[in-house]
């Protein structure tokens, strides 16, 4: 990769980047990464903020595209230097078919590499999943672990199937040859579920919680952990890594990295809360107002709704037997990978992550503040 200080050269290609994660890379890679010429912004559907970042002095190239289209990823990626492919159907909440979900984030994923491959684009950095890892169907518990704690990964849903296959697939990509005769050299970023400003989930929970007269009510215990990372920390995770990625190419290449930073270790809904509760909701109950069985059946009649509606109408609410079951699982990690081998320190404390998040729920349209 050409190397200045002064004078930027590089071509940079975002996938999904007008996506909530895709925002925060595209907007701080325009701020922070000194060394970019160009770049492009490859979206299925282009967001109308792009057309403000067109001013600056990096040329910001927004190309509509489809990662499923072969011919579409591969014209766009011609002439780039580094690929950070982070365009995903994260979808848990049966919203899309297992086929498409599948085409999206495995077949996607594919495409992607063989454009490397065919253009000579020698850096790609996926976005990747803590689901690739679990939590897993037995609803085993992952306590602060690591890249290399064991877990028995065993997925059933499309979601995590889809994104372990399509990590597995940009590792073994690591040192194939691309145009030019140069190593590809690939690497995958995990978070985990990813809070802050522009966060649809936590959207749906607040106008939940205003629906019901500003209160919200507990379902999971607060002793079930959840890992969660801020936004922006995910982002600089991944332009770090993107820069990084070719003078540490040995250390690096085909290496997975969880993202983490200090957001402390909560349930789902009480570390919600630390965003929703100075935005004026309540989170009802010191244990579940239901007990578990209640909330399967709940949660089965759920997905049987769905199913039966699905010829009339989409049924997707947010209780599905896979939810419930995540939200049930501790799932946390604690790792100093990232630190160790690209030197990343979060960007955002967590007090100040938690102060831009709040701002952002504060800003809502019919918000309680
Ligand atoms: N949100 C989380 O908590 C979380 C956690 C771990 C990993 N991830 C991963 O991060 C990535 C981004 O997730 P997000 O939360 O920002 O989701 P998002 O839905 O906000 O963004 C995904 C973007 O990809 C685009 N996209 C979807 N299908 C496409 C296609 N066929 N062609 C081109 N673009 C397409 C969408 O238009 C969207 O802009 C995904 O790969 C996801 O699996 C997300
Ligand atoms: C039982 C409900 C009552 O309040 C709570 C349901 C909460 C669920 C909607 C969320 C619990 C865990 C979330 C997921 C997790 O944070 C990790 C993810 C990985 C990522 O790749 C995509 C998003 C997600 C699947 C995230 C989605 C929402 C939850 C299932």
């Amino acid at each position: 990769m050409a190397d200045s200080a002064q004078v930027p050269t590089l071509v940079y290609l975002v996938t999904g980047g007008c996506g909530f994660l895709g925002e925060h890379i595209v907007r701080m890679l325009l701020e922070r990464e000194p060394r970019l010429r160009e770049l492009r912004v490859f979206d299925l559907h282009l967001s109308s903020w792009l057309e403000e970042l067109k001013a600056g002095p990096v040329q910001v190239t927004a190309i509509q595209g489809d990662v499923t289209q072969a011919h579409e990823v591969a014209a766009a990626m011609s002439g780039s230097h580094v690929v950070i492919h982070t365009a995903g159907l994260v979808d848990v909440f049966g919203k899309a078919s297992p086929k498409t979900i599948h085409k999206v984030n495995v077949q996607g994923t594919k495409n992607v590499i063989d454009a490397c491959v065919q253009t000579g684009t020698q850096y790609l950095v996926y976005t990747s999943s803590m689901e690739v890892v679990g939590p897993n169907i037995k609803g085993h518990p992952f306590y602060r672990g690591n890249e290399d704690t064991p877990y028995e990964a065993v997925h059933s849903h499309p979601y995590p199937c889809s994104k372990a296959l399509a990590e597995q697939l940009v590792l073994e990509a690591n040192g194939r040859k691309v145009n030019g005769g140069l190593p590809l050299v690939t690497c995958a970023l995990r978070p985990t579920g990813i809070y802050g400003e522009g966060h649809q989930v936590m959207r749906d929970f607040y106008y939940q919680g205003l629906r019901f007269g500003g209160r919200l009510f507990r379902a999971v215990p607060a002793s079930v952990e959840h890992g969660r990372v801020y936004v922006g920390n995910v982002a600089w995770m991944h332009i770090l890594v993107a820069r990084e990625l070719e003078q540490r190419a040995a250390l690096m290449g085909g290496q997975v990295y969880f993202c983490y930073d200090k957001s402390p270790y909560k349930s789902y809904e009480d570390f919600n809360m630390e965003f929703l509760s100075p935005c004026g909701l309540r989170l009802i109950g010191a244990h579940p107002l239901l007990p578990y069985w209640l909330l399967v059946l709940l949660a089965t009649l759920n997905a049987l709704l769905q199913w039966l509606l699905r010829p009339l109408v989409l049924y997707t609410p947010l209780l599905n037997p896979y939810t419930l079951a995540m939200a049930n699982t501790t799932f946390t990690v604690s790792t100093n990978k990232a630190q160790r081998h690209f030197g990343y320190k979060p960007l955002f404390s967590w007090e100040e992550s938690r102060t831009r998040t709040i701002q952002w729920v504060q800003a809502m349209e019919g918000s309680a503040w």
